[in-house]
């Protein structure tokens, strides 16, 4: 039987998925089909009857706006967020900045699937000579939280995982079990490896599954936080169809 839930949603899309270009820790903003992305998640949200005792985000531009879309159409503008870089989208490395499709004709579109959805595999690492590169090291908002030294210069999946499970275990479960409501808006990949923990996914399983961008999911869990449901998109079947389909094919060359 069901005794918590929780209501997940990756950002409305940015500026950079619109472009097709790899974004992990540039800061991207919401282009503006993601802004009305991220106001139709409030209204799917408000029409089910959702309120929040909590928000957790990443410290990146895209999820913090879809967030403050979201809980300005639920009337939740006041509500406490958290915002840490444990929930940000993986380091894409190297590939940063690069068009997911031209990189898929130049390097195969075979290898960029597994440089996008492989479990262990990471992208190439980020170089000083990357347009990029100082606008992610040098951002001030990662000072305090994280030194020169554990910098990432690209993350796999599971890296990612590394560093989002701790704060799902130490921060965000205590606070489901204390009977919170949450609401986490982040990214694609930080969020498949929330889902591949809660829903034990194997290294392969968790390979085929994109999420889309600005549609909200809920888990309802039981006492030991095993899924009693997973995943319950909100918005119809055909739509949340076609908008993962579409994450999938991007990777595509064209
Ligand atoms: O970094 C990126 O390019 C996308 C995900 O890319 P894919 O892994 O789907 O290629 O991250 P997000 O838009 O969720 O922040």
């Amino acid at each position: 039987m069901a005794k918590y839930s929780i209501v997940m949603v990756r950002h409305g899309e940015s500026e950079w998925n619109q472009k097709n270009l790899f974004c992990g820790w540039y800061d991207a903003n919401l282009s503006e089909k993601g802004v009305q992305e991220a106001q139709a998640a409030g209204t799917a949200l408000k029409n089910a009857g959702w309120t929040f005792d909590l928000a957790h985000t990443s410290l990146l531009t895209r999820a913090q706006k879809t967030l403050g879309a979201i809980l300005e159409n639920i009337g939740q503008q006041d509500l406490p967020v958290e915002k840490t870089w444990r929930l940000n989208e993986r380091h894409y490395g190297g590939l940063t900045g690069l068009n997911k499709a031209e990189t898929a004709a130049k390097f195969g579109e075979a290898q960029v699937q597994i440089w996008r959805r492989s479990f262990d595999v990471p992208p190439p690492p980020i170089e000083p000579e990357n347009p990029y590169y100082s606008s992610i090291v040098d951002d001030p908002r990662y000072v305090g939280s994280l030194t020169k030294e554990d910098f990432p210069k690209c993350e796999s999946l599971k890296l990612t995982i590394e560093r989002s499970l701790p704060y799902w275990n130490d921060t965000i479960v205590p606070q489901i079990k204390a009977g919170k409501k949450i609401l986490i808006a982040a990214h694609g990949n930080s969020l498949r490896g929330i889902v591949k923990h809660l829903d034990q996914l194997s290294d392969d399983e968790i390979m085929g599954l994109n999420l889309p961008t600005g549609i909200p999911f809920v888990y309802e869990l039981d006492e030991n936080l095993k899924p009693v449901k997973s995943m319950v998109f909100l918005g119809d079947e055909e739509t949340v169809k076609k908008a993962i389909e579409s994450v999938a094919n991007q990777g595509k060359a064209k």
